[in-house]
């Protein structure tokens, strides 16, 4: 386990803040551990006080925001302060060294930290930024003739590798940004109807209530199943059975709000979670759905209907998600039973 989860308890693997929580903490711990030495050394060992002297600036800057991420502070206030941290000792560094042309080799650490920090675009600008200047500054040494260290040359294969640096993670960002998008939206979508799946309904109804209850607003679900769609598998064949259900979702799509969450329940039963919506409300949105569905010619001219059961959601102390469902299901239940085609609340 990482030492930082006993700080960020709430942060696990599947949180989208963890490759970036683990990051800032590598950092700041390779900082701590390479300002630490380097500054000892070059106290001890080289005679140079005056870099030693940013050395320990680093040190100290790694220790607070080190502090400052363990107390909860925001973490994107805190991989700022890291970037910012590392440019301003490159930037001290490379005034300190007087041309000498290791000192533009350091620089090239910024960008890959930048962008991974700071995502595509933030990461880009300020790496452009500080290559730029750095690149600036030398070659006015170089025309003051200050340094004889470096020559225009190898300044300008500096700028030809920085500027191709840039590029590269950019393009390297861009995929890994679209890779991680894809997922993310596999990973919550139903496969067949691309509507959502049952894992993000169960995620999206526990928010919805959370909200609810600090707005103190009604949230209502309609749990809805297909009337006899054995008989259209059985009748048509499978291939044109999915594509009912696709159908049907284009139509639950249309017809809910954009706040509402629609996803697949399971099977041929579909869930509309509806924030802030009574139980008035919802039985209209239900009647709404049953006729435009009822309306729709689905696929080769096959008419279908549904059944559906709501609940409400009160925040009255004693309701659960459990329960909710459960009512939503009873409903549904004499939906059926009681002849199909309707939509049944609370009774
Ligand atoms: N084509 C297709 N069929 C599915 C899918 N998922 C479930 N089904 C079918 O849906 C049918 C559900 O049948 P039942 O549970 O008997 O319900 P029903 O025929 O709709 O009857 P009622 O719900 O009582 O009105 C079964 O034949 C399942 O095979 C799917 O993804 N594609």
């Amino acid at each position: 386990m990482k030492f930082w989860r006993k700080y960020h308890p709430d942060i696990d693997a599947a949180d989208p803040r963890y490759k970036q929580v683990s990051l800032i903490y590598s950092i700041l711990l390779i900082m701590i551990a390479y300002f630490g030495i380097i500054g000892t050394l070059n106290i001890t060992l080289f005679d140079a006080p005056e870099i030693a002297f940013f050395d320990y600036l680093g040190l100290t800057l790694a220790v607070s925001i080190l502090w400052f991420v363990n107390k909860g502070g925001n973490f994107k206030v805190a991989s700022w302060a890291v970037i910012i941290a590392i440019a301003t000792i490159l930037l001290a560094f490379v005034h300190l060294a007087e041309g000498r042309n290791y000192s533009l080799m350091w620089v090239t650490i910024l960008p890959p930290f930048a962008f991974f920090l700071l995502g595509r675009r933030d990461g880009s600008w300020v790496s452009a930024i500080i290559l730029g200047y750095c690149s600036w500054y030398m070659y006015q040494l170089i025309n003051q003739q200050v340094t004889a260290n470096l020559s225009l040359g190898a300044l300008f294969n500096f700028i030809e590798v920085a500027t191709a640096q840039v590029f590269l993670f950019r393009f390297y960002e861009n995929s890994r940004q679209e890779a991680y998008d894809q997922l993310q939206k596999t990973a919550i979508t139903d496969p067949l109807t691309k509507v959502f799946n049952r894992l993000h309904l169960d995620n999206t109804l526990s928010a919805v209530i959370s909200q609810a209850n600090r707005a103190n607003q009604p949230v209502s679900v309609l749990l809805l199943d297909v009337d006899h769609f054995k008989d259209v598998n059985d009748k048509y064949g499978h291939l044109i059975g999915d594509k009912v259900l696709i159908k049907l979702c284009d139509v639950l799509r249309d017809t809910i709000r954009e706040t509402d969450s629609l996803g697949r329940w399971g099977g041929e039963e579909f869930l509309v979670i509806c924030p802030n919506t009574n139980q008035q409300q919802a039985m209209q949105l239900g009647q709404r759905i049953i006729e435009n569905v009822r309306a729709e010619a689905i696929e080769n001219n096959i008419h279908i209907t549904v059944s559906i059961g709501t609940a409400t959601y009160t925040n009255n102390g004693t309701d659960t998600i459990d329960q909710l469902l459960l009512s939503a299901d009873e409903n549904l239940y004499r939906a059926k039973h009681g002849g199909r085609d309707q939509v049944l609340g609370m009774p």
